[in-house]
């Protein structure tokens, strides 16, 4: 994930990985690189819930590379300090986490810093003109992997990505078969757990359908 807008070279709209909230480092490896060798990834989120953080910086020292190698963004969620010990190339943080600018203090100006602003108009612009990298809103569908206390609509999507520069990130249940309205509104990326890591076929499955969801939909909308 390059910092900014998706260049002209780019697609419009990439695939954001979200790890599963508990993992063990060392049987997840394969799968990892399964999944970023199927096909265009712009960035890869370590999500890892209850747990301590030698075990984040362990599963950050084995999974970081294999995205870096791979010119994938990796970037911590929740952990700002972390994050900068560790060599990622960002951090995540939500509206209960880390602030914005504590975050950007920590990790400096080269650092990718996104924002959870879940169906926020107001919070996207405090994050935009704070200096966010990316805004994400969600949840747009219902999803099991996380409690979802805020649902989003596309029409979010599209009023943001008329009005600014700053990228958005749609998140929440999203899978290749419920894509299609997020893309036409103008995310830039979309991030996703289960459609990837639990996908019935694994991980280079879910990455080759949302990939060839994502394409058939920007197809569609340069075409209508
Ligand atoms: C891309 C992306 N969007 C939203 C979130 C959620 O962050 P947060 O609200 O801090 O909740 P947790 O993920 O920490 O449970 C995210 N992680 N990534
Ligand atoms: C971290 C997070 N924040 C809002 S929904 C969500 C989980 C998304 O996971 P899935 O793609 O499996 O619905
Ligand atoms: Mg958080």
């Amino acid at each position: 994930m390059a910092k900014g807008k998706p260049t002209q070279a780019e697609p419009a709209c990439r695939l954001y990985l979200v790890t599963p909230p508990a993992l063990e480092p060392a049987a997840f490896a394969p799968l990892l690189t399964e999944a970023l060798d199927a096909g265009d990834v712009a960035c890869v989120q370590l999500r890892l819930k209850d747990c301590s953080e030698d075990d984040i910086r362990r599963a950050c020292d084995l999974l970081r590379p294999i995205a870096q190698e791979r010119d994938v963004a990796f970037i911590l969620n929740d952990h700002p300090r972390l994050a900068r010990e560790t060599g990622c190339d960002g951090v995540h943080v939500g509206q209960q986490d880390t602030s914005y600018r504590d975050a950007r203090k920590i990790l400096g100006n080269d650092a990718i810093v996104g924002i959870t602003c879940h169906d926020s108009r107001h919070l996207a612009m405090i994050a935009g003109e704070e200096g966010a990298d990316y805004v994400a809103f969600g949840a747009f569908f219902p999803t099991a992997t996380k409690t979802a206390e805020y649902k989003a609509e596309p029409e979010l999507l599209s009023w943001w990505s008329e009005l600014m520069e700053v990228p958005c990130v749609a998140i929440g249940g999203i899978t290749a078969e419920n894509c299609a309205p997020l893309v036409t509104a103008g995310a830039d990326f979309l991030a996703v757990v289960n459609a990837v890591w639990g996908h019935p076929q694994g991980p280079a499955a879910g990455v080759r359908a949302l990939n060839a969801a994502i394409e058939a939909s920007t197809g569609a909308a340069l075409a209508g």
